[in-house]
C-alpha cells in the first residue's frame, strides 16, 4: 500500500508537472527543467506501480496459503459429527476454489480500493484547488454515477453468494458420482446422473453469467458518469477561459486531472466487485472453518501410556454407555445403557444383529463421538479425560470397510506408526498374510495403489489394514468384520494370528463368522444397543435364543449350505417377497446365464481398475 502510495503521488504531479510545461513554454523558458520533471515522474510512476503488483501478488499468495493451511487444519481436527454432514464436494469447492477468491478480496481488491481511493481524493483535492466551480459540476456528475454503481454492487453480492453455493453444489454433485462409479456403470445410471450433474452445472452457469452482468454494469456506470463529466467541464471550462475566469494552464491541468481519475474510479467500482464476491467467499470458508474442533487441549502425547495398560484395570469398561447419533430419537438411540468389561489380555467378541450398535461401540472408544451419558474407562481411567492421542495411540481400530488410501503399500502400512523397522514391516505383513501378494508385486511394497486402496482386491486391502494395525503394536485391537473378504483358508490362518496377538493385548472383534467367535475367551451379544447377554460359546449356546439363532444361522452356513439359491431363504424371512415379480428379467431360454470361456490372464490386482477388461477368452 505504501508503494502504491508513492505511485499515486508520482501519478498526481503528472499533470502538475504538464501544467507547468505549458506555462514554461508560454514563457519562452527554457524546458529542460519540466521534461526532466516529467520523466522522473513517469519512471517513479511505473516503478512503484510494479513493485506494489509484485508485492500485492506475493501477499495474496500468502494469504491463500494461510488461510488453506488453517483450514485444512481445523478440518482434519474437526469432530466427525460435524464433518460428515458437510458433502464432500462442498468441502473441496471451498478449501480450492473459495480460499482463491479470498486471495483477491483480501489482496489485489482490498489494495485497489486503498490506492485507488487514495488517487480519487487527492485528484479531487488538487481539481478543487484548481477550480471550485468546474470540481462541483463533475462531482455532481460522478456522484450520481457513484450512487448507481453502489446499489450495483449490492446486488452483485447477492448473486455471487449464489454463485459460491451453485458451484459448491456442482462440487458436491461430482463428488458423489466420482465416488461411486462402479454403481453408476453398473445401474447403467450414467445418463441419468449426467442430466443431474448438467442441471447444477446448469444453475452455476446461470448465476456466474448473472455475475457476470452485474460486474458489467458496474464500469459503464462509472463511464458514463466521468464523460458526462468531462464534456460538461469542457464547454463550462472554455467559457470560463474566454470570460478570463481561468487560464487555459489551469483548464489544461483539470481536464488532465480528470483523465487520470477515469482509470481510478473504474478500477475503484472494479475492486468493489471483486470485493464483495471475495466477501461472499469469506463466509463460505469462515463457515467451515467453524467446525467444532475435537479435545484441541489435550493434544499433547504422552508416549509413556502408548502401548501399555495397567495391569490389574482392565483394558476397556462400559459404564452404562448411551449414544444417539444426530437425528435419532432418544428410544431409538445406538446405545441405551451398555455395560461390559474387556480384559487387558484375550479375545473379546461382540456379536448382534445387524444395526445393534456393534461398530458404534468402536467409534466411542475412539471418541470419535461424544458420549451422551455413561463413562468409558481405558486401563482404569476415563477416556475423556486422556489425551487424544493417547487414547487412539493405546487403540488399533481395523474399521469395517478397510480404509486404505491412494499412495504406496508401504505408505499404507506404516500409516500409524510411520517410524516402524523394515524387520516389523515384514513381520506384520507376514502375520497377515500377505506377504505373496506383495511378493508377486514387481514393485512390491512401493507398488501405488489407487484412491481407495484400488488395485488390490478387497481381501488384500483388509489384510493391509490388519498388517497397519499391528504394526502400531496398541494395547487394545478393535477389529470390525476385519476378516469379511477373507477366504476361509485365510481366515483359519487369521485367526491364529488373532491367538497369538491376544496372548500379549486385549483383541475385541466384530464378527460374523462362528469360527471367529466360538474360541473367543468373552462373547458380548448385543440387542437394540443393549447387551444381552455375556459368557462363552457353550455357555451362551446354552442360555441365549439370539445367540442361538446367529450361532446357528451360522454355523448352518459353514457346515457346507452356503451354496443354497438366496432367493428360498429370502421368501421365508419377508412373506412381502412373494408379490415380487423375480426375476424381472429373462435371459433367452437357450443361453447359459453365464458362460466364462478359458479368460487367461485374469488376477487379483486389478491394476488401479474397477472394472478390468479380459486380456483374452470371451465372456
Ligand atoms: N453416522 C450415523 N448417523 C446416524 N445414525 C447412524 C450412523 N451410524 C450408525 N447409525 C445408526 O445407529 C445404529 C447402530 O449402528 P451400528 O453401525 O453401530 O450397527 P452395527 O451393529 O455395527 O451394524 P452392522 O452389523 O450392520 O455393521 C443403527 O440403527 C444405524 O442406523
Amino acid at each position: 500500500m505504501l508503494l502504491g502510495l508513492l505511485g499515486v503521488v508520482a501519478s498526481l504531479a503528472q499533470p502538475y508537472a504538464i501544467g507547468k510545461l505549458i506555462e514554461t513554454a508560454e514563457l519562452d523558458q527554457s524546458l529542460a527543467g519540466p521534461i526532466a520533471l516529467l520523466v522522473v515522474l513517469f519512471c517513479a510512476d511505473a516503478a512503484f506501480s510494479s513493485l506494489q503488483a509484485y508485492a500485492i501478488g506475493r501477499t495474496g499468495e500468502n494469504i491463500v496459503f494461510d488461510v488453506r493451511r488453517n483450514l485444512i487444519e481445523r478440518l482434519v481436527r474437526a469432530e466427525l459429527t460435524s464433518v460428515n454432514k458437510q458433502p464432500q464436494g462442498d468441502i473441496l469447492t471451498r478449501t480450492v476454489t473459495d480460499t482463491s477468491l479470498v486471495k483477491i478480496a483480501l489482496s489485489q481488491s482490498l489494495a485497489q480500493l486503498f490506492i485507488n481511493g487514495a488517487t480519487i481524493i487527492g485528484g479531487v483535492a488538487l481539481m478543487f484547488a484548481i477550480d471550485i466551480w468546474l470540481m462541483l459540476i463533475t462531482l455532481a456528475c460522478l456522484g450520481v454515477a457513484s450512487l448507481v454503481s453502489i446499489g450495483l454492487a449490492r446486488k452483485l453480492r447477492q448473486v455471487a453468494v449464489q454463485n459460491r453455493e451453485d458451484t459448491g453444489a456442482f462440487g458436491t454433485e461430482v463428488q458423489r458420482v466420482l465416488s461411486a462409479l462402479p454403481t453408476v456403470k453398473a445401474s447403467r445410471a450414467e445418463d441419468r446422473e449426467l442430466l443431474r450433474i448438467g442441471q447444477q452445472a446448469h444453475l452455476a452457469r446461470t448465476s456466474g453469467i448473472r455475475v457476470n452482468a452485474f460486474n458489467a454494469l458496474l464500469m459503464p456506470s462509472m463511464n458514463v458518469g466521468t464523460q458526462a463529466a468531462l464534456a460538461i467541464v469542457v464547454g463550462v471550462g472554455m467559457t470560463r477561459v474566454a470570460g478570463g475566469a481561468m487560464s487555459i494552464a489551469d483548464l489544461t491541468a483539470f481536464v488532465m486531472y480528470l483523465f487520470h481519475l477515469v482509470s481510478p474510479l473504474v478500477l475503484f467500482f472494479m475492486a468493489i466487485g471483486q470485493f464483495v464476491q471475495g466477501r461472499a467467499a469469506v463466509q463460505r470458508v469462515d463457515g467451515l472453518a467453524a467446525l467444532p474442533q475435537e479435545g484441541q487441549e489435550e493434544r499433547v502425547q504422552q508416549p509413556a501410556l502408548v502401548g501399555s495398560l495397567i495391569q490389574d484395570r482392565g483394558a476397556i469398561e462400559f459404564h452404562n454407555v448411551r449414544f444417539g447419533y444426530d437425528g435419532q430419537s432418544a428410544d431409538a438411540n445406538a446405545l441405551a445403557g451398555v455395560s461390559f468389561h474387556v480384559p487387558t489380555r484375550g479375545l473379546t467378541a461382540i456379536v448382534g444383529p445387524s444395526g445393534a450398535g456393534k461398530t458404534t461401540l468402536f467409534q466411542l472408544i475412539e471418541r470419535f463421538y461424544r458420549l451422551d451419558g455413561g463413562r468409558i474407562l481405558l486401563g482404569g481411567q476415563n477416556i475423556e479425560a486422556l489425551p487424544l492421542d493417547t487414547v487412539r495411540g493405546l487403540v488399533g481400530y481395523v474399521q469395517q470397510d478397510s480404509a486404505t488410501m491412494r499412495g504406496t503399500i508401504r505408505e499404507n502400512l506404516t500409516y500409524a506408526n510411520p517410524e516402524a523397522a523394515e524387520a516389523d514391516i515384514r513381520e506384520a505383513v507376514e502375520m497377515a498374510g500377505l506377504s505373496d501378494v506383495i511378493q508377486g508385486l514387481p514393485q512390491g511394497l512401493d507398488t501405488d495403489l489407487g484412491d481407495q486402496g484400488s488395485g488390490l482386491s478387497g481381501g488384500q486391502r483388509q489384510r493391509l489394514c490388519i498388517a497397519r494395525t499391528l504394526l502400531q503394536k496398541p494395547a487394545i485391537t478393535l477389529l470390525d468384520e476385519a476378516t469379511s473378504h477373507l477366504d476361509s483358508d485365510s481366515e483359519r490362518d487369521f485367526r491364529q494370528v488373532l491367538q497369538r496377538i491376544s496372548r500379549h493385548c486385549a483383541v475385541v472383534a466384530i464378527a460374523h463368522r462362528i469360527s471367529t467367535v466360538i474360541d473367543a475367551d468373552q462373547i458380548v451379544v448385543l440387542e437394540n444397543g443393549r447387551v444381552r447377554a455375556t459368557g462363552v460359546h457353550d455357555d451362551l449356546m446354552e442360555r441365549d435364543d439370539l445367540y442361538r439363532r446367529l450361532a446357528g444361522s451360522q454355523l448352518h452356513a459353514e457346515s457346507g449350505l452356503v451354496g443354497e439359491p438366496v432367493i428360498p431363504r429370502l421368501e421365508q424371512q419377508h412373506p412381502a417377497y412373494e408379490a415380487f415379480e423375480y426375476p424381472p428379467q429373462q435371459l433367452r431360454p437357450d443361453a447359459d446365464a453365464f458362460q466364462p470361456q478359458s479368460a487367461e490372464g485374469t488376477s487379483d490386482v486389478q491394476a488401479g481398475q474397477q472394472f478390468p477388461e479380459p486380456v483374452g477368452g470371451t465372456i
